[in-house]
């Protein structure tokens, strides 16, 4: 579970996230939509403490996050994909996050296998596409078995097949229970993969509900969120 309350962080020039409150549940895929510059990687940064916010409180199950004792079992996220050592083989990443995290061992063989990287875990990341090095920052969020996830934008770089393969990872966490927080901007597969849909524009919360409730007429994921995005935009 996440619990953010009045979430405010400003840099100089720009009011990042703006009073935010909300709860993301377990058990479902929450999608995270907003435009440029909204404000997700942000509240992502918040919840993880890698930045500090002006006022409010980001909580992940009932605790800041440098509260946690043993945080990557707890939490696992991915954020910037491109941040990996392109000297450590698959393998040796996961072993350096795994021993910085207490995680046993055998964890890094099964989310290998989880991510479909077996093959290539001793080879160099230096080496790996976009899509490669996607699959190894999700490896990275499982090793310790969160029971929370949070990915910005894990489907970016990823082909067709790596797409649907991640549409079935994301079901399929959020069918053990976990709580899956996850940003993008692909209408058509959040459409696929998400039970809730939370809009931010500007830093402030635009809409936050089942995403059957906002399709309910029939329109599109896309049509609708262009409709909050816009109504968004005209009120200021
Ligand atoms: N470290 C920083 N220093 C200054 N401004 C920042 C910093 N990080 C984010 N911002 C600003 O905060 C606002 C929110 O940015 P953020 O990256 O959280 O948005 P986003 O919704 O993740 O965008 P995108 O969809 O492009 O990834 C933007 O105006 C951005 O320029």
């Amino acid at each position: 579970m996440i619990e953010l309350t009045n979430l405010s962080k400003r840099y100089r020039s720009a009011r990042a996230v703006d009073d935010l409150s909300l709860t993301v549940r377990p058990g479902r895929v929450t999608a995270f939509l907003g435009p440029n510059g909204a404000g997700k990687s942000t509240t992502f940064r918040l919840l993880l403490d890698l930045d500090r916010p002006d006022s409010g409180t980001a909580l992940v199950n009932g605790s800041r996050y440098a509260a946690l004792g043993e945080p990557l079992r707890e939490v696992g996220a991915l954020l910037d994909a491109n941040g990996l050592h392109g000297g450590r083989s698959a393998y040796h990443h996961l072993l350096c996050t795994a021993q910085a995290g207490r995680i046993p061992r055998r964890r890094i063989a099964e989310v290998l296998g989880r991510t479909g990287l077996t093959d290539v875990a001793r080879r160099r990341v230096g080496g790996f596409s976009l899509g490669m090095r996607q699959r190894l920052g999700i490896a990275a969020a499982l090793l310790g078995d969160p029971a929370v996830l949070l990915l910005d934008e894990p489907m970016n770089g990823l082909d067709p097949e790596g797409i649907r393969w991640i549409r079935g990872l994301l079901r399929d966490l959020a069918g053990e229970g976990r709580t899956v927080f996850v940003s993008s901007h692909l209408m058509s597969e959040m459409a696929l993969v998400a039970d809730h849909l939370v809009v931010l524009g500007r830093g402030r919360l635009i809409a936050d509900g089942p995403l059957a409730e906002f399709t309910r007429d029939g329109r599109s994921l896309e049509d609708v969120y262009l409709d909050l995005a816009d109504s968004d935009f005209r009120s200021n």
